[in-house]
């Protein structure tokens, strides 16, 4: 008799569902961080899964020509839809979320805006900023040029005050001051914040930021004196090809004066340069605002990919049991759950740790905007090393749950390869991830080094203060180990580094053990906010023990991970540290009951998710099926080309049997 396993598969997420031991609705709150969160999150998702144009199953199938004219379409009905149904910026925000699909809107919103707001004085922003919101003109952040990235003070482009008509002059003069890579510049802006090296009365004053108008706003014809294009097809199918990153050039381009982003400096009408009394690296403001919000798209991006291997590994079965009974679900694998647990428990632990980022840098906006400077280092730190630990950590996880889907996670109906591709640029843009790092180990060495002048180190550097108590103790397997280990991590690197003949030149020798030290403070950072989160009242029936379990299942891990550093810088026994591993294996078989009920909790539409393998309903093998007749190569049953290359190579091979 024919068993019907797609109707089985179904009722293995039913059962899997009935068997959590907590409240799903309650976590999704605890998730979305309200339940105003959770219904306005859910509206958003709902409106855009049911709209065709936003359909998105076809997408690793189209030209790159295709995808882009695609992506014009959803931004512009996009853009309709808000404007018809008046949403708030919250709704129309998480709106651009679930169309999923990147665009230059991304940087018009994420990046231009922000520049304007944090860089341009307040006449420039009720000039600039109410074109920009009701997209009269379309904005890109250009800083990166083909010769620079990491070095911003390397940057070649030059804007050159000219007295004589009360303009600034800017020029490209070699290959390698092309900017290169901006997004939404290729073929979508018509405008640019672009950042060049200022020079007037013959000095240079190094990277400042200008909005520079690019096309015109008739015909979108680049304006005399610029050359710009797309940079080429990038990785992946699909994934960032509905960008359009791209080439700009500008030959002796002539903009007024009051186009200089005018609020960290000025120049006067008579070419003098004026400093404002506000620090200059106030010019970065709009990396740190897009790196705290990139910190909270990894908890995004890896919630998707560990909600689909965990679905999929409920429904999926390999091998018998040992008494010829039912298969096993690869979700009981101790290896599965070794490998995929984990990254359940990052995918929390990033979520909660992006709100607290979020946080400090609103606080840290409102301290600014009082001239209160103290927390700048600070902000900059955390927004550097988070943005660095979680994407590099999402982007590894992506991955080690397209293994966990087996062959099936291979294929673009997965999702997987896509969530990928978009996703790995993540580790480079806003910041290669090893730059930003060896930044925050600049900090933790500077930080070392006033320990001896007793200067009390405060926010998140606050435990080094400990130093007499940390350096030597032995450390209870808990936070303490964590900052044992951080503290001296930093302190050996301090050490060996006053060794060297000078301070630079000791810098750069021990930058590999710096990169870990800066790893081993964020890793505190990320435990200690998880920690900070379940020792509050959350609300709703066995809400906080699952959220306890994952943060020692986040803690531990990391633990076992990195047994090395606890070990070599005796924060931890060898014994602690096995004792650590046994906790971990109880700690799985605690989360397996629970596992599909906290991916449930992210509270993803089929359509956001867009994975057959990652379905809400479980009915995996009827829509991997199907999905595969979609192929464009399965459109005619004979393939194109048979004629002209396969029916001679077989007629070929007849004829020499014959012979
Ligand atoms: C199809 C499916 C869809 C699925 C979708 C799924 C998921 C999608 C997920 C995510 C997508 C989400 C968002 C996408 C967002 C963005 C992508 C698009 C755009 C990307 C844009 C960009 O990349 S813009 C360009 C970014 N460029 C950089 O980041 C350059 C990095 N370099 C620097 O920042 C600097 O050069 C530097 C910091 C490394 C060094 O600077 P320098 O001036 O040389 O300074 P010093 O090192 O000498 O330091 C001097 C002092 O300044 C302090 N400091 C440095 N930076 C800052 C700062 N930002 N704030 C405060 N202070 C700073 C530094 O500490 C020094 O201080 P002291 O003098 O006290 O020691
Ligand atoms: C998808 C995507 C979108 C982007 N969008 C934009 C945008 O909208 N606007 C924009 O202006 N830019 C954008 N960028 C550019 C991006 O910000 C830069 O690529 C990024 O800052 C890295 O700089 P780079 O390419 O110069 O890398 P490089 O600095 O050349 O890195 C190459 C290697 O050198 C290493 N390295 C560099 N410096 C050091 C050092 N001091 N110590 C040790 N190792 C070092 C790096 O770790 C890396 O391994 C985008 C990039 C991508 C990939």
């Amino acid at each position: 008799m024919a068993v019907d396993h797609a109707a089985a598969e179904v009722d293995h997420l039913a059962a899997e569902r009935a068997a959590a031991r907590f409240d799903v609705e309650a976590m999704k709150i605890a998730w979305a961080g309200s339940r105003h969160a959770v219904d306005v999150a859910d509206r958003m998702a709902r409106l855009v899964a049911s709209d065709p144009v936003f359909r998105k199953d076809n997408r690793t199938m189209l030209s790159r020509k295709d995808l882009f004219k695609d992506t014009l379409r959803k931004a512009a009905h996009a853009w309709k839809r808000i404007v018809e149904l008046r949403l708030t910026e919250e709704e129309a925000s998480l709106l651009r979320q679930y169309v999923d699909q990147p665009g230059y809107v991304d940087l018009h919103w994420g990046m231009f805006v922000p520049a304007i707001k944090g860089q341009g004085t307040e006449e420039q922003q009720k000039k600039w900023l109410p074109l920009a919101y009701k997209f009269q003109i379309i904005g890109c952040y250009a800083q990166t040029e083909l010769g620079h990235g990491s070095n911003v003070q390397g940057l070649e482009t030059t804007a050159t005050f000219d007295p004589m008509t009360d303009e600034f002059v800017i020029h490209s003069p070699t290959l390698t001051s092309s900017k290169w890579w901006p997004g939404g510049l290729g073929k979508a802006s018509t405008h640019a914040v672009v950042y060049a090296r200022l020079i007037t009365e013959g000095k240079d004053y190094g990277i400042h930021g200008f909005i520079v108008q690019l096309r015109s706003l008739e015909d979108h014809s680049p304006l005399p004196g610029v050359t710009l294009g797309d940079i080429g097809g990038k990785f992946g199918s699909g994934a960032y090809n509905s960008m359009d990153n791209g080439v700009l050039r500008f030959d002796h381009v002539r903009i007024p004066r009051d186009q200089m982003l005018m609020r960290l400096s000025q120049v006067t009408r008579e070419g003098k340069y004026v400093q404002s009394d506000v620090p200059k690296q106030l010019l970065y403001g709009t990396m740190v605002y897009v790196r705290q919000s990139i910190v909270a798209d990894a908890s995004k991006a890896l919630s998707r990919a560990v909600c689909i291997a965990v679905r999929y590994s409920a429904i999926r079965k390999q091998f018998g049991s040992q008494d010829g009974g039912p298969e096993t679900q690869v979700l009981n694998y101790r290896t599965q759950q070794s490998r995929l647990f984990p990254l359940l428990a990052s995918a929390y632990a990033f979520r909660f740790v992006g709100d607290w980022l979020n946080w400090l840098y609103t606080d840290v906006t409102q301290k600014l905007e009082v001239k209160d400077y103290s927390t700048l280092q600070e902000a900059h730190a955390c927004t550097a090393g988070l943005k660095a630990v979680t994407t590099s950590a999402t982007a590894d996880a992506i991955e080690e749950c397209r293994k966990l889907c087996g062959g099936h996670g291979y294929l673009n109906s997965s999702g997987l390869p896509e969530l990928f591709a978009v996703y790995v640029p993540a580790c480079t843009y806003e910041g290669d991830n090893v730059v930003l790092l060896l930044q925050v180990a600049r900090i933790l060495m500077k930080t070392v080094s006033q320990l001896t002048s007793g200067k009390q180190p405060v926010g998140t550097m606050a435990y080094m203060g400990k130093v007499q108590h940390l350096m030597q103790s032995k450390c209870a397997v808990k936070t303490e180990a964590f900052e044992a280990r951080a503290l001296r991590m930093a302190v050996n690197c301090a050490q060996n580094i006053g060794q060297a003949s000078n301070q630079e030149e000791g810098f750069y020798e021990r930058s590999p053990d710096l990169l870990e030290a800066a790893v081993a403070h964020i890793q505190l950072i990320i435990v200690t906010k998880f920690i900070e989160k379940v020792h509050q009242d959350i609300p709703g029936h066995g809400v906080k023990e699952q959220l306890q379990n994952l943060c020692n299942v986040y803690a531990l891990y990391t633990l076992h991970k990195h047994l090395g550093d606890f070990l070599a810088t005796g924060s931890l026994t060898p014994k602690q540290g096995a004792l650590a591993n046994e906790q971990l294996g109880k700690l799985y078989a605690q989360v397996r009951p629970n596992a599909v009920a906290l991916v449930d909790a992210f509270n993803y539409t089929d359509h956001y998710l867009g994975s057959v393998l990652g379905r809400y309903d479980g009915n995996v093998y009827p829509a991997l099926y199907e999905e595969a007749w979609k192929d464009p190569l399965n459109e005619t049953v004979v393939p194109e080309g048979y004629h002209e290359y396969l029916r001679p190579l077989l007629k070929q091979q007849l004829k020499l049997s014959r012979l």
